[in-house]
C-alpha cells in the first residue's frame, strides 16, 4: 500500500509530569505516515480524492497546541485515534519526539502504529 506522509511537523504544547514542565511549552515533532491508494487521486488529479497532508497537518497542530497531557504516550494515542476517526486513513505510523528532554539524547518519544479496524 501506499504512504501520504508528514515528516517533522513541529508543534509547541504543554508536556510532562515534572512541575517545571507544567509551567512552560515544549517542541514536540511528529513524523506520520498514513496508508492511502495513491492511484486514486493520480487518475483524477484532484485534490478532492486525496489524503490532504495540510489538513491533517492543521488538525494535529491545533489539537496538540492545546493538549495539556503528562506523557507522550498519551497524546501519540490520541492524535493517532483522530487521524483514523476523521480521515479516510485505515492504517497510520506515528512517531512523536520530545527534542531536548534528556540530556545527551538529540529526542526521546515513541513510535505506534493503528488501524482503523482495531479501534
Ligand atoms: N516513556 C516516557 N518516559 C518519560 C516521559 C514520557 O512521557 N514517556 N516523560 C518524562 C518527562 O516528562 C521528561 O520528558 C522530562 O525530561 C520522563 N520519562
Amino acid at each position: 500500500m501506499d504512504t501520504v506522509f508528514i515528516e517533522t511537523l513541529e508543534v509547541e504544547a504543554l508536556i510532562g509530569i515534572y512541575d517545571w514542565e507544567r509551567r512552560i511549552r515544549q517542541p514536540l515533532l511528529f513524523d506520520i505516515e498514513m496508508q492511502f491508494d495513491n492511484r486514486v487521486p493520480a487518475a483524477s488529479d484532484d485534490i478532492a480524492d486525496t489524503l490532504d497532508y495540510k489538513a491533517v497537518s492543521k488538525r494535529v497542530s491545533d489539537y496538540v497546541s492545546q493538549s495539556e497531557f503528562g506523557l507522550v504516550e498519551t497524546l501519540a494515542e490520541r492524535v493517532a485515534a483522530i487521524i483514523l476517526a476523521e480521515f479516510a486513513v485505515a492504517h497510520v505510523r506515528l512517531k512523536l519526539a520530545k527534542p531536548g528532554a534528556v540530556r545527551g539524547a538529540r529526542a526521546v518519544g515513541v513510535i505506534i502504529e493503528r488501524a482503523a479496524a482495531t479501534l
